[in-house]
């Protein structure tokens, strides 16, 4: 009898943690940010991280992001271990791996929204992928607004620039710290399905800092922290399941 051969793709994680553990301060006044957490990004995947204020949020994505060291534990980024990477070449691994798109947009004023896109490669002296940057824009969608500067846009076409921008290096990761936080409903919307889209359609693998479910509800999986510690997960998740777990960090 034969045997069906089967095969398996095993993708590695874009990012992972091990045993993270970041203390603030010593003795009675230590506080543990992160008390061991260990979980895997997925390649290719939109995952959000929620959980109260002071959880650990903000803590955990600065350690994956080389913005912050560990106290112990490992942080991975592909197969580069962070911990034993020295200043320089942590800043250069931000650089090439990373992208990053924070709550206030960080566009430079005096730049049109295309020179934004691209002053990250720029400044790097890096030749930009020009089919790839092309998919960007088109992806970002943002027409002939190219040539504006950013206070001639509004906030959610500020904020699609800010994502071309991370976009733009073609980074292993993008980092996104609370990014719909200064955008109304509408304007949060369109940027949040600008970020699904980038992960769908262009594979790019996606963590997102966010307090709010609805943001959470576009993301492939939630983690939740809570003092330090990753507490639940949720797969496909709905805003009002999102929500309802986050009642329970009440009770
Ligand atoms: N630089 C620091 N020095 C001392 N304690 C800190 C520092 N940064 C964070 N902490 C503490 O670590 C814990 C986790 O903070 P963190 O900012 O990661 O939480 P968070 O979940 O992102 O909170 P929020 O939702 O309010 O932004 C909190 O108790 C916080 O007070």
């Amino acid at each position: 009898m034969n045997a069906t051969p089967t095969t398996t793709t095993i993708t590695a994680p874009a990012a992972r943690a091990v045993a993270a553990v970041k203390r603030y301060g010593s003795g009675d006044a230590a506080v543990y940010a992160l008390d061991g957490v260990t979980v895997a990004l997925p390649t290719g995947r939109f995952t959000a991280v929620m959980g109260p204020s002071g959880s650990g949020k903000s803590t955990l994505m600065h350690c994956l992001a080389g913005l912050d060291r560990l106290t112990s534990g490992q942080i991975y980024i592909g197969d580069v271990e962070l911990g034993t990477a020295s200043d320089k070449q942590l800043t250069l691994l931000r650089r090439e791996k990373l992208g990053f798109v924070f709550q206030s947009f960080n566009l430079l004023p005096t730049l049109s929204a295309g020179e934004n896109i691209t002053l990250p490669l720029d400044l790097a002296g890096r030749t930009p992928d020009q089919d790839w940057l092309r998919t960007v824009v088109d992806t970002v969608d943002l027409g002939d607004r190219l040539k504006h500067r950013p206070a001639e846009l509004s906030g959610g076409q500020q904020q699609r620039v800010a994502v071309a921008r991370a976009l733009a290096a073609r980074p292993e990761v993008v980092f996104a710290d609370e990014p719909t936080g200064n955008l109304d409903s509408r304007s949060a919307a369109e940027v949040l399905r600008l970020l699904r889209t980038m992960v769908t359609d262009l594979g790019q693998t996606l963590v997102m800092v966010t307090h709010d479910p609805s943001a959470a509800a576009y993301a492939d999986e939630v983690l939740f922290l809570g003092d330090g510690r990753l507490v639940d997960r949720l797969e496909q998740p709905t805003r009002d399941a999102v929500l309802a777990r986050m009642q329970r960090f009440g009770d």
